[in-house]
């Protein structure tokens, strides 16, 4: 039976991605520091994937068991050793920190195994795995850099699953929606993996996935945590946050449909289908979990900014994305850490230095002006 180590025990690792290589009749190492969840996977040895449906199929997840990078450092070095698959669904923020062990496992399994290895950084971030790539590079050592070409192949990919906060403390069990992607950029043939799609070129597909599943999103998560909504299927109801969804998600589509040349028709059904996705009752997902860690959601390359600038270049319209951006400057969960270290920033740098800092935005352009204007809005006024 084949490997896979999947680090990220949580909630896509045990929902999707590891899911998935079982199906797939891999055996699955998952590695976290969650002990209680290790431990469980080491003793129950399996767990059941619920589909968020009237119904509520089950699906069986068998032969996973866990290990703690923490704790079990030569273990994880031994399993990257002989795995096929490595992946992460971990956080963006969290891969330089597994990078050095991971980077012990390939110098190890190179001076033995001649067997490729095959990683994929499975995150919400445009090229994570070529991130994960050098976080690596940077901790082998030369002789190790000179002979991972070939042997170890590091390939991006776009994951999309709806996987919210489970409720369910002490199970393994992991609530998910029924739809699913996962596209991966392989210009060779790959061990197969049953519900991996194969693309020779992932921009467009992770572009339009983020720009749509996440800015959508984001938009409610923000807007819906401004009107003290508690679940994203409950901010929906909203009238006026709907329609800014609509209206945000028809900035990002024209940007797409112009950068990669998308068929009108077909973008504004995905746009649809996915607006129906967040309206799924059954997965009763926190806005502060679609909102959590702002400072990475405003980051230059990601959800929002990204797709406001590449809008500004081509003359097309951001009011909307300004909107969502000043909206997520207002996120103030007091359990997010990132979303207190943002409140702390605006007070202590103000508005401008943040926006330079955070987003990378120019201090004098139009968009942080535009920005500024609907923050100080908000402030004033909730309801817009
Ligand atoms: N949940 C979703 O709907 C969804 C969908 C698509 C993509 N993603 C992406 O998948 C990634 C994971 O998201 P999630 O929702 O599964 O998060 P999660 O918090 O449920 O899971 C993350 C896991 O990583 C573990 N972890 C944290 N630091 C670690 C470390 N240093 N070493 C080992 N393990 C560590 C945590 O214990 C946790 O089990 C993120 O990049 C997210 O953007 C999530
Ligand atoms: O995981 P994040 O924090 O990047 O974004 C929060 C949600 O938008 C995200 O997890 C979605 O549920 C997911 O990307 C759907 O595929």
């Amino acid at each position: 039976m084949n490997l896979a180590v999947h680090f990220g025990a949580g909630n896509i690792g045990r929902g999707f991605i590891g899911a998935l290589f079982s199906q797939s009749d891999y055996q699955v190492i998952f590695v976290d520091i969650a002990d209680d969840i290790i431990q469980q996977l080491n003793s129950k040895k399996r767990y059941n994937v619920k589909l968020a449906t009237d119904g509520q199929e089950n699906i069986t997840i068998e032969n996973v068991s866990g290990l703690n990078n923490m704790k079990q450092e030569e273990q994880v070095i031994e399993a990257i050793g002989r795995t096929t698959y490595l992946t992460t669904a971990i956080g963006p923020n969290i891969l330089p920190h597994i990078a050095p062990l991971i980077a012990k496992g390939i110098t190890e399994r190179v001076k033995t195994n001649s067997e490729r290895l095959y990683v994929i950084a499975c995150e919400n971030q445009i090229s994570a795995t070529d991130f994960l790539k050098d976080y690596i590079v940077e901790n082998l050592d030369e002789e190790t850099k000179k002979v991972i070409d070939g042997k170890v192949l590091f390939l991006n990919s776009a994951v999309d699953r709806i996987v919210p906060m489970q409720h369910n403390q002490g199970s393994l069990d992991v609530l998910v929606e029924p739809y699913y992607e996962w596209v991966v950029e392989a210009r060779e043939e790959i061990p197969s993996v049953e519900g991996m799609k194969i693309v020779s070129d992932l921009a467009p597909y992770i572009e339009r996935k983020l720009f749509t599943v996440n800015t959508g999103h984001a938009v409610i998560a923000y807007l819906g945590y401004l009107k003290n909504k508690a679940t994203i299927h409950e901010a929906l109801n909203d009238n006026t946050i709907l329609e800014q969804v609509h209206a945000t998600l028809a900035e990002t589509g024209a940007y797409l449909i112009k950068r990669y040349n998308l068929d009108a028709t077909e973008h504004q059904q995905y746009i649809e289908k996915i607006i129906e996705r967040f309206k799924n009752a059954h997965l009763n997902d926190v806005v502060t979990r679609v909102g959590r860690s702002p400072i990475r959601k405003l980051g230059p390359n990601d959800r929002l900014v990204r797709p406001a600038l590449e809008a500004a270049k081509v003359n097309l319209s951001y009011v909307n994305l300004a909107k969502a951006i000043a909206s997520a400057l207002h996120f103030n969960d007091e359990n997010d850490p990132e979303a207190v270290k943002l409140q702390i920033m605006i007070k202590e740098k103000g508005l401008q230095a943040v926006l330079n800092e955070v987003c990378g935005l120019d201090k004098n352009s139009e968009i942080t002006q535009k920005i500024i204007r609907n923050y100080k809005a908000i402030s004033v006024k909730e309801d817009f």
